[in-house]
C-alpha cells in the first residue's frame, strides 16, 4: 500500500490496532482492556477486508452480545464502506434464529415457530405439572435454560448442575412438548443450530462455504454453548477474530465462561494474539479509579492499559440522605444541560423509579434502557400471543394466555380438556380444538371456546387480506383486549401508558409487509427485542440516559454517575462467595470505564426499595478507590450540617454503623401477615414484594409491585397472595 493510499479508517488507528486490522492469519485474538479500540477494530477490520481484501460482504459474520451494540457496529461499518450493509451483523441469538428459520425442516420446527422467553418458558413447565406451583417451578426453568447455556441436552449428565432427582424428568418432558409444538426457547436459538451442524454435514459445508471470516466482539461473555455454534461455524478456511477482555466479564450467572477466553488459542491452534494497550475513552484519573479496582480481583489475566488523554477532573463522591435526594443530586447537576452525554447507572432496575418520579415532576427528558424490555410488557405478551397462535396453532403457551383474556367463561379445567383434545384429535391444533368446543365441554365454556375460535378465524382473515397494522389494530379489538384493558386499570396513567405501547405495536407493524410473511418476520424481530421499538436505542431521543450496569457494556458516555454505592445493593447481597464478589467487581470496572471526562459515585444513608426503608452502609468498593483521584462532596444542608468537621467519607462510614432498621406506616393495626416489604407470590403475577397497605372500609388492602413492573391491590385474606422467603 503506497502511503497515499491509506484509507481514512486505518490511518485513524495505532500500531497495534493496524496490526489487527491488517493480519490475515486464520485466527486472531484480541485482548485488552476497556476502551482501547476493540470494537474499532472489529468495524474497521471489516471495512479494510471488503474495501482493500475484496472479501464478498455476505461472506462477513459479526457477532455481538447485545441489540445496541449489533445495531451501532452495522451504523458504523456502513458508514465506512457502502457495501458495509450488506455484512451479517447480528447478536447470537438472533443469528441463531435466522439459521433456525432458514432449517425449521432439518430441525423439525414449525417454520412460524413462536420464541419463548424465561415467562413463557415457565408457563409451559406449569401447564405440564399442574399440581405444582409455578414458584415451585421457576428454579427448575432457571436449570432448564443453564443447560442449555452448557449445551446440555435432558439425556446428558446434569448432576453438574443439580442433583435434584426431578429436574431430568422435569427437562426431558418440557423438551418433548416444545419440539411436539414446533417451538424454541431461547437456548434452542443457540442449541439447535449447533445440532444441526453436527448432524448434518452438508448444511455445515454450506456454512463453511459462505462465511469465509466470522469476528466475535465481546467474547469474554460467551458460553459454552456459544462456544460449541462457533467451533462448528468455522470451517477449515474460515478466519476468525474474536476481541474480548477478562475484567469486563459480567454474565457468568447467565453461564458465561472466561475460559473460552483463554483457551481460544488452543481450540483455534496458531491463533496470533495482540493486545492494545492504550485507552482513547477515559481521563487518567478516571482509568486510574478503574485499575485500582479490578486489581483487588485474584482471578485476572492481567493487562496493561495507558490513558492517552490528560488527567481530567476528579472522581466525585457524594454521600446522599435517601434516593430522593439522589434523584434531585442528579438533576442539579443536569441543570447544565448536557442531558444527552451523560447516564446515570443502577445495579438494579427498581432503582429507576425515584429518578423517573424526579425527573417527570422537573421535565428533564430522560430515557430508561433495558427496563421492562418492550415484548415483556402485558398488554404487549397478550397482542403477541393473539398473532402468534395464529400462526402455530400448536402453541400452547400463547393459548393458555389468551384464550380466556378477556374472560370468556372457560375455566382451567375448560382449558386444559381443550389442550388435550387438541393434542390427542387435532394434532395439536388448539384452534381445531376449539371449533369442537360443543362435544368438549358444556354450557358457558362451550359457548367462550367457540366464540374464541371465531374471533380468531375473523383475524386470520384480517391478516391475509389486510396490511399488518390494521388487521393487528382491529385485532385488539375484535379478542376485546383493548376494552379489558380499559376497564380493567382504575388508574388513567397505567391505561394510557398500555394505550400508548399498543399504539407503538401498531405503527411498528406498518413496517412490515401484509400477509403471513410479514406476520412472521414482526413477530420475530418482536420476540428478539430487535425492533425499535420502547425507546430502546438511547442515541434515538434526547434526555439522559437511566440504564442498568449491566446494559452499558460496550457504550460510552462524557458524564456517568454510579448511583447506589451502598453495600446489599452494589455489591449485591451474595457478596460473601467471593467469586460473586469479584463478578460484581467487573460489574463496577465496566461502568467507571464507560465514563471519558467526569465520573460521579453516589450513595444514600437510607433507601426505600420494595416499600421497605433500610439505613444503609457505604459500599465496600468506595474503599478500593485510590484517594487522590477522588473528590469528596457533600450532599445536602441537612447532611452537612450533622456531618460537622468529617469528610462525607469519613462521615459515611461512621454513621452508616448505626444499624439498620425498618419504618413503614403506622396507620394499620394488623397487616396480616403482609406488611410492606413483605416477598410475595401471585400465581397470574409471578414474583413480587409489598410496597403499601391501608386500610379502606375496614379491609386491609396492600399494594404489590410485581418483577414484571405491575402494580396491583389486594384484600390479602382472598387475594390467593402467598408469602414467600427472600431467599426465593
Ligand atoms: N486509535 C484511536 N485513536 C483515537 N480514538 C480511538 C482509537 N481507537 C479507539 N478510539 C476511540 O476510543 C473509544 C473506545 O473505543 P472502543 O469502543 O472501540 O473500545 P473497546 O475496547 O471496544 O471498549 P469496551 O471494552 O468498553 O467495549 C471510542 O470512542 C473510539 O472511537
Ligand atoms: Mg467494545
Amino acid at each position: 500500500m503506497s502511503e497515499g493510499d491509506v484509507p481514512a479508517y486505518l490511518d485513524a488507528l495505532n500500531r497495534a490496532q493496524q496490526e489487527a486490522v491488517l493480519y490475515e492469519g486464520p485466527s486472531l485474538l484480541i485482548l485488552a482492556g476497556a476502551g482501547s479500540g476493540k470494537t474499532r477494530v472489529i468495524t474497521s477490520k471489516i471495512a479494510y477486508m471488503i474495501d482493500r481484501l475484496g472479501y464478498d460482504p455476505y461472506s462477513i459474520l459479526a457477532v455481538t452480545f447485545t441489540n445496541k451494540a449489533a445495531g451501532e457496529m452495522r451504523q458504523r461499518v456502513a458508514a465506512m464502506v457502502p457495501d458495509g450493509a450488506k455484512v451479517m451483523i447480528r447478536t447470537f441469538h438472533s443469528f441463531g434464529a435466522w439459521l433456525c428459520r432458514r432449517h425449521a425442516k432439518l430441525l423439525d420446527l414449525d417454520p412460524n415457530f413462536t420464541i419463548y422467553d424465561d415467562e413463557d418458558s415457565l408457563t409451559l413447565l406449569h401447564a405440564l405439572e399442574e399440581g405444582k406451583k409455578r414458584r415451585e417451578l421457576a428454579p427448575y426453568a432457571h436449570l432448564i435454560s443453564r443447560a442449555k447455556d452448557y449445551a446440555l441436552s435432558p439425556d446428558d449428565e446434569l448432576e453438574s448442575l443439580s442433583r435434584d432427582p426431578d429436574f431430568p424428568r422435569l427437562y426431558h418432558s418440557y423438551e418433548e412438548r416444545l419440539r411436539e409444538m414446533g417451538n424454541v426457547d431461547f437456548g434452542d436459538l443457540i442449541l439447535l443450530p449447533v445440532r444441526l451442524l453436527q448432524g448434518f454435514p452438508e448444511v455445515r459445508d454450506r456454512f463453511h462455504g459462505r462465511f469465509r471470516v466470522i469476528l466475535v466482539d465481546e467474547y469474554q461473555d460467551s458460553n459454552v454453548a456459544q462456544y460449541h455454534l462457533l467451533r462448528e461455524l468455522a470451517g477449515p478456511d474460515t478466519a476468525v477474530c474474536v476481541v474480548g477482555d477478562d475484567d469486563q466479564s459480567i454474565y457468568r450467572f447467565r453461564g458465561a465462561e472466561v475460559k473460552n477466553i483463554v483457551t481460544f488459542p488452543d481450540t483455534f491452534p496458531g491463533t496470533k494474539v495482540i493486545r492494545l494497550e492504550e485507552n482513547y475513552r477515559s481521563t487518567g484519573r478516571i482509568l486510574q479509579a478503574a485499575s485500582e479496582v479490578v486489581s483487588n480481583n485474584r482471578s485476572r489475566l492481567g493487562k496493561t492499559l495507558r490513558p492517552t488523554k490528560g488527567e481530567g477532573v476528579k472522581v466525585r463522591l457524594c454521600f446522599l440522605s435517601d434516593q430522593n435526594d439522589e434523584a434531585e443530586y442528579c438533576a442539579g447537576l443536569l441543570s447544565d444541560g448536557n442531558l444527552n452525554d451523560t447516564a446515570i447507572l443502577y445495579r438494579t432496575n427498581a432503582q429507576s423509579a425515584a429518578f423517573e418520579t424526579c425527573f417527570l415532576r422537573r421535565g428533564i427528558p430522560y430515557k430508561v434502557v433495558g427496563a421492562l424490555r418492550f415484548y415483556e410488557r402485558e398488554e404487549i405478551k397478550d397482542a403477541l400471543a393473539l398473532l402468534a397462535l395464529l400462526q402455530n396453532p400448536k402453541d400452547e403457551v400463547a393459548f393458555r394466555r389468551i384464550v380466556n383474556k378477556p374472560t370468556r367463561g372457560i375455566g382451567s379445567k375448560s382449558v386444559a380438556k381443550l389442550c388435550d383434545h387438541g393434542g390427542r384429535f387435532c394434532s395439536g391444533d388448539l384452534l381445531a380444538a376449539c371449533a369442537q368446543a360443543d362435544t368438549l365441554l358444556s354450557g358457558k365454556g362451550a359457548r367462550g371456546a367457540g366464540e374464541f375460535f371465531a374471533v380468531m378465524e375473523e383475524i386470520g382473515r384480517l391478516v391475509e387480506h389486510s396490511d399488518l397494522a390494521q388487521a393487528l389494530q382491529e385485532a385488539l379489538s375484535l379478542s376485546g383486549l383493548l376494552d379489558y384493558y380499559y376497564h380493567r386499570m382504575q388508574d388513567e396513567i397505567a391505561m394510557s401508558q398500555k394505550s400508548e405501547n399498543l399504539q407503538q405495536l401498531v405503527a411498528a407493524a406498518a413496517e412490515y409487509p401484509s400477509g403471513r410473511e410479514g406476520l412472521s418476520a414482526f413477530l420475530e424481530d418482536l420476540e428478539l427485542d430487535r425492533s425499535r421499538l420502547g425507546g430502546q436505542d438511547p442515541s434515538d431521543e434526547n434526555g439522559v440516559t437511566l440504564i442498568t450496569m449491566h446494559n452499558t457494556k460496550g457504550l460510552e458516555f462524557d458524564r456517568v454517575i454510579i448511583t447506589g454505592m451502598e453495600e446489599g445493593l452494589f455489591p449485591g447481597r451474595g457478596a460473601d462467595d467471593e467469586d460473586e464478589l469479584e463478578e460484581e467487581r467487573r460489574i463496577f470496572y465496566v461502568s467507571i470505564t464507560r465514563a471519558r471526562y467526569e465520573l460521579y459515585l453516589t450513595g444514600c444513608r437510607r433507601r426505600t426499595i420494595w416499600g421497605r426503608t433500610e439505613m444503609r452502609l457505604p459500599s465496600r468498593f468506595l474503599r478500593e478507590l485510590p484517594k487522590e483521584v477522588i473528590e469528596e462532596e457533600r450532599g445536602f444542608e441537612n447532611l452537612s450540617a450533622a456531618s460537622g468537621a468529617l469528610s462525607t467519607r469519613d462521615y459515611w462510614l461512621e454513621t452508616a454503623s448505626f444499624g439498620s432498621g425498618t419504618e413503614h406506616g403506622e396507620d394499620v393495626e394488623d397487616y396480616q401477615g403482609f406488611p410492606p416489604g413483605t416477598m410475595v407470590y401471585h400465581d397470574d403475577y409471578g414474583r413480587g414484594q409489598v410496597t403499601a397497605a391501608v386500610m379502606r372500609d375496614g379491609e386491609l388492602v396492600v399494594t404489590v409491585r410485581f418483577e414484571t413492573g405491575r402494580e396491583a391491590e389486594f384484600l390479602p385474606r382472598y387475594s390467593g397472595l402467598e408469602r414467600i422467603g427472600d431467599e426465593w
